[in-house]
């Protein structure tokens, strides 16, 4: 689903940011990607949504090099593709349940009530669907982002530090759905630096683990 062929990436006026990254993300795989702070992993994850390209190498998304892809196939890519940013993202004037229809409005698709209340109970919301975003925990703020980001039925869900903010039980929780997820034939890609939550995974999925540190790939595939 996502491969890259020694790509490298550098901010205009920054330094390379990363080099010589090769990696195959198949599809129905679950990979972690950690690494310290600053590594890079929400710029990884833009350039699997081509929100960002590489300076050298080859990126292959659904089996198009994305440095030919015009907006059309990008926008295409972006409906197969489900992201939960690090903030989440919401629109606080808009209620859940709005927040969660909002990529079938932007793809100008009728809203489908019955599937965002399905979404809603899946991730155990189903009483906070006219709650306004402000007034969410921090665990109900990522799951409504989860299902903010599946309401399309995308193959392959990125997830940039899902559980950064919540405790332990919200954190597993959370895991749980991601691995649901994985388990329905979806790819999973997960940047955490809690390593506790990459080692609760092991218990249940055949997760791998992708760490970017000074710029490279250190241990690429490694099975946990
Ligand atoms: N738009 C940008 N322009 C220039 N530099 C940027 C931009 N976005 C990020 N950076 C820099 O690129 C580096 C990697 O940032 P990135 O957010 O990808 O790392 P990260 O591994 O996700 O970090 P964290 O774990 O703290 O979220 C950082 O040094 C950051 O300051």
């Amino acid at each position: 689903m996502i491969e890259m062929r020694d790509v490298a990436f550098a901010y205009p006026r920054g330094g390379a940011l990363f080099q010589g990254l090769t990696l195959s993300l198949p599809r129905g795989s679950f990979h972690f990607l950690t690494g310290p702070s600053g590594a890079g992993k929400t710029t990884f994850l833009r350039m699997c949504i081509a929100d960002l390209l590489p300076t050298a190498g080859k990126l292959t998304l659904f089996g198009q090099d994305a440095a030919t892809m015009g907006r059309d196939a990008i926008a295409g890519l972006r409906r197969r593709v489900g992201l939960v940013h690090q903030d989440t993202q919401f629109l606080d004037h808009l209620p859940v349940a709005e927040n969660i229809a909002l990529p079938m409005m932007v793809a100008g698709e009728p809203i489908d009530m019955g599937a965002i209340r399905d979404l809603l109970a899946w991730v155990q919301m189903t009483g906070q669907a006219r709650s306004m975003p402000p007034a969410l925990s921090g665990g109900e703020r990522q799951r409504a982002a989860l299902a903010r980001a599946v309401i399309l039925s995308p193959d392959v869900i990125l997830a940039d530090e899902p559980t950064g903010n919540l405790d332990w039980d919200m954190s597993l929780r959370l895991l749980q759905l991601l691995v649901e997820l994985n388990r329905s034939g979806k790819t999973v890609l997960v940047a955490t630096h809690d390593l506790n939550l990459i080692r609760a995974a092991k218990q249940q999925v055949s997760a791998r683990v992708l760490r970017i540190a000074g710029g490279r790939l250190q241990t690429a595939g490694a099975e946990l």
